[in-house]
């Protein structure tokens, strides 16, 4: 039998290796990701347990608090997530999240709807490695995206419309602080996990999958070369929690990654493509109403499983805002008609049942191509669909 070679090759001109599986490109070097592998400890207290998943400013791993006293207003299970190096400990994107979460820890009640629904920040540091200094942020520990969850859960109408209250709750209470996301995405919205902190590393690591120790790849050179500074030994894939293994009765949302973040309004906010909103689009400012444009795309995705614009593409676009441009370029009746046929589709309903007439009422306001005419979020929380 051939032997397959688990390794994974370091290139130095990308800088970084690729990961086949995931078919991503993970870059170590100069102001690159953190060489962290599996067991290590940082900062003398987190020891590693899993890669949970990575974006293009940070990795997220989970680590389990081997300092935990108990006055700590830390959990025994955390995610630290880890920036990209940075020249000086006063990276932008970093420091803006941090200070965001800090505002919104400290705003309003602790009891709060709305402040309850956002990933709490338990402590922040800075870790340096050859790659530069990388911000960690100690964060609440949650599972899955719901940007993933949709793929294989099917929500009906009423689960669809009690996560997307929370959703919208949440940016009820980043808007009234005078915060906007800016970069508003189901994939921003994990689900929360139920106190886990009674159970040992192994029953915590047995509800991931898949195993990580079993995703683990040794990283080498081409050439047989010892690897340059700043590149992992080995590299590892997400391994979120698996969701059966889970007791979630009551799933609670809670909103993450605030590095997009604004007060007021802003030029050159990167959204992601499929909520980009009309006035970004035409390179205009960003305000709260755009965040609204963005729980619009978010709802629909909710609902049907599917981001709202691939609905409005044709062909295999050229142009990443196709389905927006197709969108604009309809009547509100038009959307309308269009909406209600496949939401009746998805949601096994007659096209003039109650549930989908609200449900357009909502869509179609937070759709509204001029940001003014978007309801505020607060508007938001007092319509008909949550009552
Ligand atoms: N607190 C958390 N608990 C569990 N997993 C998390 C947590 N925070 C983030 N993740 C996982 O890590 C991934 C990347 O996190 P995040 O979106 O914050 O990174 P980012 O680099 O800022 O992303 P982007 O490039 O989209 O701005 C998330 O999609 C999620 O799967």
């Amino acid at each position: 039998m051939i032997e397959l070679d688990p390794a994974v090759y370091y290139n130095p001109d990308i800088p970084g290796v690729v990961m086949m599986e995931e078919e991503r490109v993970i870059q170590f070097g100069k102001q690159h990701f953190c060489p962290i592998v599996l067991d290590q400890v940082v900062q003398n207290r987190y020891r590693i347990l899993s890669l949970l998943g990575w974006g293009g400013y940070a990795m997220v791993w989970l680590a389990v608090d081997q300092c935990l006293s108990p006055s700590s207003p830390s959990s025994k299970y955390v995610a630290l997530k880890i920036f990209r190096g940075a020249e000086s400990s006063n990276d932008e994107y970093s420091r803006n999240e941090e200070l965001c979460l800090r505002k919104l820890m400290q705003g309003r009640n602790r009891d709060d709807s709305g402040r309850r629904n956002i990933i709490q920040l338990l402590d922040g540091f800075d870790l340096e490695s050859p790659n530069g200094i990388h911000r960690c942020l100690v964060l609440e520990l949650a599972a899955s995206d719901f940007a993933y969850l949709v793929e294989f859960e099917h929500y009906g109408f009423d689960h669809a419309v009690y996560i997307f209250k929370q959703c919208v709750e949440a940016v009820e209470y980043l808007h009234s602080l005078g915060i906007s996301h800016g970069d508003l995405d189901l994939s921003k919205f994990v689900l929360a996990l139920p106190d886990l902190s009674t159970l040992t590393e192994a029953a915590l690591v047995s509800k991931l999958w898949p195993p990580p120790k079993g995703t683990v790849n040794p990283v080498k050179m081409k050439d047989g070369s010892p690897l340059p500074d700043g590149v992992p030994e080995s590299v590892c894939r997400p391994c979120p929690f698996d969701n059966s293994k889970l007791d979630l009765e009551d799933r609670q949302v809670r909103l993450i990654d605030f590095g997009e973040a604004f007060t007021g309004t802003k030029r050159d906010v990167h959204t992601h493509s499929r909520n980009t909103p009309p006035e970004l689009i035409d390179d205009d400012l960003a305000s709260q109403s755009s965040d609204i444009w963005a729980m619009g795309c978010m709802l629909w995705h909710l609902m049907t499983g599917h981001p709202l614009m691939s609905y409005f593409e044709k062909y295999s676009p050229k142009d990443r805002y196709q389905g927006q441009r197709i969108f604009l370029s309809m009547s509100r009746q038009e959307r309308r008609a269009k909406m209600a046929g496949i939401l009746s589709k998805k949601l096994r309903a007659a096209e003039d049942d109650e549930d989908i007439a609200v449900l357009l009422d909502v869509l179609l306001d937070t759709l509204e191509p001029y940001p003014p005419d978007r309801p505020s979020a607060s508007d938001l929380l007092s319509h008909s669909i949550f009552s």
